[in-house]
C-alpha cells in the first residue's frame, strides 16, 4: 500500500456553513469550466495532513446559489476532471429523528429523492446506450466506515446511520410535511443530497455524505426555524465535521474507485 502522498485527491463539497475549509493548506484556486457549464466555485486545490484535497463551495463562495439551482452536474464533472474519485459531501440538515437535533452529527446510510425538475443524470440526449446506474447502497460503505471510526475516535456525538429525505427548497417545509418524511422513514432532511449523490454514482465515484443537524425539522420542536438557531448550531458543530474530515483524509483518499 502507497503513502497518502501518492494517493488521487479527495473532494470536499461544502455546504451551508462550509464556504471555506479552514485548516485545509492551500496550493492553488482554479475556476474551471465543464461541457454543463461552471460549477458553484472554483477549485480549491490543498493539503489537509499529507492527502491531496480539492475543496468545492456548494452554493457559491460566499454563499449566493440556491439549493435548487446548483450545477450539479458541473460541480461532480469538475472534481472528477482534477482526477478526484471520492467525494465527501458535507451537509448542514433538518433533524427528524428525535436522537438528531442540533449539532449532531451523522453519517447517513440511505437517501429518499422528493426533488424535481433538476438535471439529475448525465446520461440524457443522443446516447450510444441507455444507462440505469445501481443505487441501491447511496454512500459507499468504506468511505461510510472511516468517517464513523474518525467520528467514534474523536468522541463527537453522531449516528452512523440514517435516511437522507432530499426536499426541492428552497423554502423549509411543513409541519406536515415533516410528518410524512417520517412516515416514510426519514430521520434527516435536507435540500442538496440529491442528484449530488446519483451524479457521483454515474461518474463511479465512492460518495459519503457528512451531516450536520442545525435545527429540528419544521414542527419537531416549540418554535419555528430561525437563521440564529441554525447560525448556533453551525458554530457549535462545524469544528468536529472539520476534525472527522482531517482524521479520515488520507484512508478516504486511499479508497479505490467504487465499481472498478
Ligand atoms: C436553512 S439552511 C438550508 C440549506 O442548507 C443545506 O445546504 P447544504 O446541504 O448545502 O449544507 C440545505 O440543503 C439547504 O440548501
Ligand atoms: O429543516 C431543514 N429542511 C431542509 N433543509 C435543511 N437544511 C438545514 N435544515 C433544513
Amino acid at each position: 500500500m502507497g503513502t497518502a502522498d501518492n494517493n488521487p485527491p479527495v473532494g470536499i463539497i461544502g455546504g451551508t456553513g462550509l464556504s471555506t475549509l479552514s485548516g485545509l493548506e492551500i496550493t492553488a484556486e482554479r475556476p474551471v469550466d465543464t461541457p454543463w457549464g461552471q460549477p458553484s466555485s472554483a477549485l480549491v486545490e490543498g493539503r489537509l495532513g499529507d492527502q491531496a484535497v480539492v475543496f468545492l463551495a456548494r452554493h457559491g463562495n460566499p454563499h449566493r446559489i440556491p439549493p435548487h439551482q446548483v450545477n450539479y452536474r458541473a460541480n461532480l464533472q469538475a472534481l472528477y476532471d482534477v482526477g478526484v474519485r471520492t467525494v465527501v459531501g458535507v451537509n448542514a440538515v433538518g433533524g427528524i429523528h428525535p436522537d438528531m437535533g442540533p449539532a449532531h452529527i451523522v453519517i447517513p446510510d440511505q437517501i429518499i429523492d422528493y426533488t424535481w425538475g433538476r438535471a439529475s443524470t448525465f446520461f440524457e440526449g443522443e446516447l450510444d446506450e441507455t444507462t440505469h446506474i445501481d443505487f441501491t447502497w447511496p454512500y459507499t460503505r468504506k468511505a461510510r466506515e472511516l468517517l464513523i471510526a474518525a467520528a467514534r475516535d474523536q468522541g463527537l456525538p453522531f449516528s452512523d446511520f440514517g435516511v437522507y429525505g432530499a426536499t426541492q427548497g428552497p423554502r423549509l417545509e411543513t409541519a406536515a410535511e415533516v410528518l410524512r418524511l417520517e412516515r416514510d422513514g426519514c430521520d434527516l432532511v435536507g435540500m442538496t443530497g440529491m442528484p449530488e449523490a446519483a451524479l457521483a454514482a454515474e461518474l463511479k465515484m465512492n460518495y459519503v455524505c457528512l451531516a450536520l443537524v442545525v435545527n429540528h425539522a419544521a414542527g419537531k420542536s416549540d418554535h419555528i426555524i430561525t437563521m440564529a438557531e441554525i447560525e448556533a448550531a453551525i458554530d457549535q458543530g462545524m469544528s468536529g465535521i472539520k476534525r472527522i474530515l482531517e482524521v479520515s483524509m488520507s484512508g478516504l483518499g486511499a479508497l479505490t474507485p467504487q465499481f472498478s
